[in-house]
This record gives structure tokens, sequence and C-alpha cells, in this order.
């Protein structure tokens, strides 16, 4: 017996277009992303997989990706859980920045550093900083102390397991197919675990925008195939080259 676990990647974001660190920033898709939400929804539907639950982050990007995939899967009426445990990794002062002059500015050993080491966080974010999330609504429920001013790949992992292991596991083992639509960096972090990738070689990990990533699990929730399975792999291998190269000419 195998349990199903799709993830998937909200489609191209207004900052992801413009090359812009992103992070808690309740930024929306473009076109193309909504685009790619659909046809995340079509792959779905072309393997006959339909979840039967779906979780999400708190951020809109990943909230309208997993509607616009549902609508096409004419399962809009699916139950939903959201959490903040999903949201894309805080990428503190950043937040804002063009990746570009980030990388011209501070250098490339600095650059991968902040985008892709697992225990070193970007710079933290000022409270009055126009891009900072401490006020927002969707936060109200988390102690003020728990709101992240940056976060390392490591704090990511740290506040989505317990979601993984309280939320999305019992779904799973109760047979039910869990779609989960999120981010780059907190989908980097449930891989790393699924996977048992190392903290050196999460570096070179990277998720693309809108194309269903599908796991078949045993009944120890180790993944049937290392790495999972992408529904479109060619257009999930460009997509990945794309992201690795982000901020670069
Ligand atoms: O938050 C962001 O900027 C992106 O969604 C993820 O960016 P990254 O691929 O540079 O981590």
């Amino acid at each position: 017996m195998t349990f199903k676990l799709i993830l998937l990647r909200h489609g191209e974001s207004a900052w992801n277009a413009k090359n812009l660190f992103t992070g808690w920033v309740d930024v929306d898709l473009n076109d193309k992303g909504r685009e790619e939400a659909r046809r995340g929804g079509e792959l779905l539907a072309a393997e006959g997989l339909l979840p039967d639950v779906l979780h999400t982050s708190l951020l809109t990007r990943a909230i309208h990706t997993a509607q616009i995939a549902l609508d096409v899967l004419e399962r809009p009426w699916l139950p939903v859980r959201r959490s903040w445990r999903l949201n894309e990794r805080h990428y503190g002062a950043l937040q804002g920045k063009d990746k570009a002059a980030t990388l011209a500015e501070f250098g490339e050993e600095q650059f991968m550093i902040w985008r892709r080491s697992y225990d070193t966080p970007p710079p933290a974010i000022s409270p009055d900083d126009e891009f900072a999330n401490f006020s927002d609504p969707r936060y109200a429920s988390l102690p003020p102390g728990a709101r992240p001013a940056t976060e390392c790949l490591k704090d990511v992992l740290v506040r989505a397991l317990p979601y993984w292991y309280d939320q999305i596991v019992p779904d799973l083992l109760a047979d039910k197919v869990v779609l989960v639509a999120a981010h780059g960096n907190s989908l980097r972090a449930l891989v790393k675990h699924l996977d048992k990738i190392s903290d050196s070689d999460v570096v070179g990990l990277n998720i693309p925008t809108g194309i269903p990533l599908l796991y078949e699990l045993d009944e120890d929730l180790t993944p049937v195939t290392a790495g999972g399975r992408y529904l479109d792999p060619e257009a999930a291998a460009a997509s990945i080259e794309a992201v690795k190269n982000q901020g670069r000419k």
C-alpha cells in the first residue's frame, strides 16, 4: 500500500517575474503564474490524480494556485487547511530586494549563502520596513515573538515539521490523496525531510513553479521513488534551471 502526496509550488508571481526576494510579502500570481496553475490542474487530471484534501500556506499566491488547479479538476469544494507553517521562507531584510542587485552588491558566495544555505539566515528585517509582516492580521494568532524577522531553511524545517506530522501525515494515513500548495523553500524543507537530503546537498535543490510533484510513500512514509516524480519532467527541468539561475544575467 502506498500513500499519495502531491507537492505544488505556486505559479509564477509578480515578484518572481521581477526577480525580487519575496518571502512573506503577499504578492499574487501574474498571468503566467495563473496559466501555470491551470496547467498544473490539467496535469493532475491527465494522471487521474484527484486530491481529497488541500493544505496551503497563508499566502495568496499559493492559495490562488490551488484554487485554479482545483477548478480545473472540478473540485473547488475540497476540504482545506491553511497554515503559516507552510509559508515561504521569510527572507528578512532581503524581502523586496532585487536578486541581481543583491548578487552584484554582495558577491556570489554571500548571495548563495543567503539564498540556499541550510542554516544561515539573511539579515533580519526591521519592524518599520515597508515589507515587514509583523502587523499582518493573518498572523494575529501568532505571539509577536513567534513571528519571524528572517529565516534560514533550518528554521523553515523546524516550523513546518509539526504541521507535517500533525496535519498532513494523518490525512495520508487515512488514505487521502493530499495536495500541498506552498512555496519554493517550504517545499525544499519538506523534500529534504522526505528524501533525507543532507544539509550540504540541499543547497542544490530547487523547486519549479506550478508543476505537480507526486510522491508515493510506503507505510513508513518513505518515498517509493527518491525525489518523487514531476508530472511534466521536461518542463520541471527547465523551470528548475531558471529558478537556480535567478539573479544571474
Ligand atoms: O521568496 C522568494 O523570493 C521566492 O519565492 C523564492 O526565492 P528563492 O528561489 O530565491 O529562494
